[in-house]
């Protein structure tokens, strides 16, 4: 990929916690260890991985929230790593946030065309009131709000509404990129999918590349061009969202999809029941880190970190010894990659995504 494609790049990223504590040393937590990545301008990358896998700590360093303990962050051509002053401010202007829920931190005293206008303050002072007005209706107006609630307070607003206010405020300023982690969780299945449809317009009308953390494949699938899997701070597989979750290699990846609960009626999912606990980050196992949950592990994975490399196409990469045995297994057949649950949940979102109406949800 050539660096004019290219919008985000980090290699060999790395975040870890501790491991300096007053009297004796804690242990040193590897919640992102070694992470490369590239993310096509206009594409839409997700970033999936059961909780603790160190995705959040990885989108807060995408962000420059966080500082890596090692690697770099390339945004726009340029290393964002260490960025401070006038560099981060003029950051913050092309690469922008939306967190699972906005306004948990912000004043529920001030009105929503205030809140929404709030970035405009800093990365656009020049503005008068009058043009920061007419910014914030045109806004609005493009996520779907009506531009005469500027004046109402977010408290006035619905779970879904609220969320496009987040998406409101991130993309006032005209970004090049915008981050969502977690953007649709805590919104129910029907309205996840309006907002999911409503990035993807936005995202291919304004030309604003998206970068998705989330535990829910579900939700990735329908709006992703590209997926990453993490496991325990390490991308375990990445390629197109149609080869991972078509042909997923990685036994880790298999299992997430094995194990994708049927839809339930608002926040009651759960991911996975992958068998076994994820090992603390504080003390990963050597070799593959997977390789204490895998039914497949030999052992060279106690003992040989596996690189992630292409498969078939460049765009496919897995981090496994063994995935073409693993695929094909002498003799058995071919294993299903999706459960039943999966495959419904799957067409739940499609068919919200498309606007069809929505199939009934599964009874507890
Ligand atoms: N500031 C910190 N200090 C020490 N450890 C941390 C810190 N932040 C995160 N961790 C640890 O790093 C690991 C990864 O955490 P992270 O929040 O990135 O995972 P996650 O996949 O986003 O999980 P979740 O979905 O539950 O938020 C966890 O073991 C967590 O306890």
């Amino acid at each position: 990929m050539s660096s004019k494609d290219m919008i985000l790049r980090t290699d060999a990223l790395t975040k870890h916690f501790g491991g300096v504590g007053f009297l004796k040393k804690s242990p040193v937590v590897q919640a992102v260890d070694g992470i490369s990545l590239e993310v096509k301008r206009g594409e839409t990358f997700a970033i999936v991985g059961e909780s603790g896998c160190g995705k959040s700590t990885l989108a807060r360093l995408l962000m420059r929230l966080l500082e890596p303990t090692s690697g770099e962050v390339v945004f726009d051509g340029k290393d964002i790593s260490h960025a401070a002053g006038p560099d981060l401010t003029r950051l913050r202007r092309d690469m922008q946030f939306i967190f699972q829920d906005p306004f948990s931190s912000l004043n529920p005293r001030m009105t929503v065309g205030k809140l929404i206008a709030e970035p405009l303050e800093v990365h656009a002072p020049e503005l008068s009131a009058a043009e920061r007005r007419a910014k914030v209706a045109d806004i609005m107006q493009k996520v779907g709000l009506p531009a005469e609630h500027a004046g109402r307070y977010p408290h006035e607003f619905s779970g879904g509404q609220r969320q496009r206010i987040g998406i409101a405020r991130a993309l006032i300023t005209g970004p090049k990129l915008v981050i969502g982690d977690e953007p649709v969780s805590a919104l129910d299945v029907s309205v996840q999918a309006q907002v999911i449809n409503l990035l993807g317009d936005l995202s291919r009308e304004l030309g604003v590349t998206l970068v998705v953390i989330a535990h829910d494949l579900g939700v990735i699938r329908h709006m992703s061009d590209r997926v990453a899997v993490m496991y325990l701070g390490r991308i375990v597989e990445m390629g197109t969202a149609e080869e991972v979750f078509s042909a997923p290699h990685h036994p880790y990846t298999q299992a997430l999809l094995a194990s994708i609960p049927a839809p339930r009626p608002e926040g009651e999912d759960r991911m996975t029941t992958l068998t076994g606990e994820m090992p603390s980050p504080a003390a990963p196992p050597p070799g593959c880190r997977f390789h204490t949950r895998c039914p497949f592990a030999r052992p060279d994975c106690k003992t040989t970190v596996p690189d992630l490399s292409a498969v078939e196409g460049a765009s496919h990469q897995v981090a496994c010894h063994h995935w073409q045995e693993i695929d094909a297994p002498a003799g058995a057949p071919q294993q299903a990659p999706h459960s039943a649950a999966a495959e419904e949940r799957f067409a739940l979102y499609r068919a919200a995504i498309e606007g069809a109406k929505v199939t009934p949800l599964t009874p507890e």
